[in-house]
């Protein structure tokens, strides 16, 4: 991608930090948001997504720092002079008006003229997969069609941004699964640089080009989905994205996060195969998460196998099995400890134009020292 600031709706946050009162909300945020690109906000009950989304929507004010939206600073303006669509969880539609008159309500303020109004109004309708209930009111749709007239809603005046707050967690798993897919197919087609907060980190995973994880106001990592899941920064991404084992696999080399999928299950031993006991199982439907204690390892390992296999190679609790790791673990590995060589040898590099080679073991311990995730495991 290009020069961001240079794009018409992208979305660029400088140092932003939100005060109430004492309470330090939001910590020294630097974000940029690409056009087109769909950004999920992604972290714990309290840690700041709600006012992060609401402060680059002007609903609530930035105490420091510079928001731009489509390269023009908004830091300072009103809501009502940035120009976004915003859908909330509770879908807020006017009860006594009609699909159609709710998905047209702010073309209407803006006193367009009434043809252009209803050509825009079946051309949304049609999007979002209501035809034929234009003239139905809020309260005789499903949740799911109440929250695809807020999308219409807030697409109809054509924004540059659109900006959604847990837009999916009231709905029923199943119609929050379909709409989930829907609601990226459809920011796809129109292009809309989008914004989504939400604590599921499945549907981010999903749904996002990339994602933020926040934590306690601060953005912990910013990445693609994979990114996130494969390369976490931090423990608290690690664990905040799935499940984990950490398991140094040989000496002097990075410990690294294992997730369950990644680890195989058989009912025969071979050479790099460790012998296991099964602690417990918790049937999943798909898969099981087994608990399994080796001596190869000094914490208990989850594993996620396949239903099917724990079927017909009778892995239950109390029985003996044998575990190897997915070749994708070693390869992970070998890119971590490039990675964190590339680290460790760049300060060094500019060290030697300033300071003598002796300074060269402190720094190195010094980059180690920060790694992510000291390990109990070994393998
Ligand atoms: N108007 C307010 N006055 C004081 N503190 C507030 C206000 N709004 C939010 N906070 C605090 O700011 C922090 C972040 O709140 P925010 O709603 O952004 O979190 P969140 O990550 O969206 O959480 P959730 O997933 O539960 O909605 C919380 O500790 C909250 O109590």
């Amino acid at each position: 991608m290009t020069n961001t600031t240079t794009q018409a709706n992208s979305v660029e946050l400088k140092s932003v930090h939100k005060y109430y009162d004492q309470f330090h909300a939001l910590k020294d945020i630097n974000l940029t948001i690409r056009e087109g690109e769909f950004v999920s906000f992604l972290g714990p009950s309290g840690c700041g997504k709600t006012t992060l989304l609401r402060t680059i929507a002007g609903l609530e004010n930035c105490t420091d720092g510079t928001i731009l939206l489509a390269g023009e600073e908004v830091s300072h303006k009103p809501a009502r002079q940035r120009d976004f669509g915003i859908v909330f969880q509770s879908y807020a539609l006017f009860p006594n008006l009609t699909v159609a008159e709710n998905v047209g309500y702010a073309l209407k303020s803006q006193k367009k003229p009434k043809q252009q109004i209803k050509a825009r109004v079946s051309e949304l309708i049609e999007l979002v997969g209501l035809n034929g209930m234009a003239e139905r009111f809020p309260a005789q749709l499903s949740g799911g069609q109440q929250q695809r007239v807020a999308l219409a809603r807030a697409l109809a005046p054509n924004p540059k941004l659109l900006l959604l707050d847990e837009p999916l967690s009231a709905l029923d798993a199943k119609v929050r699964h379909n709409l989930r897919a829907e609601l990226k197919a459809l920011q796809k087609k129109t292009g809309i640089t989008t914004i989504m907060v939400t604590h599921d980190q499945e549907e981010a995973l999903a749904i996002s080009d990339r994602i933020a994880v926040l934590n306690h106001g601060e953005i912990e990592q910013i990445g693609t989905p994979d990114e996130i899941y494969t390369h976490p920064s931090t423990d608290f991404v690690a664990e905040f994205v799935g499940t984990i084992n950490h398991l140094p696999l040989t000496k002097n080399k990075p410990a690294i996060v294992v997730r369950p999928e990644w680890i195989k299950l058989f009912n025969s031993p071979s050479e790099q195969r460790h012998q296991c006991i099964i602690l417990a199982t918790e049937y999943r439907g798909a898969t099981t998460r087994l608990t399994l204690e080796s001596e190869a390892t000094t914490e208990p390992l989850f594993a996620d196998i396949a239903t099917a296999d724990c079927k017909l190679n009778h892995f239950h609790t109390g029985n003996i099995a044998w575990f190897e790791l997915h070749p994708l673990v070693y390869q992970l590995q070998e890119e971590e400890s490039q990675y964190n060589e590339q680290r460790a040898t760049e300060p060094l590099i500019k060290q030697t134009q300033s300071r003598n080679s002796a300074d060269k073991s402190t720094n190195k311990s010094t980059n180690k020292s920060t790694n992510k995730s000291t390990n109990k495991n070994t393998v």
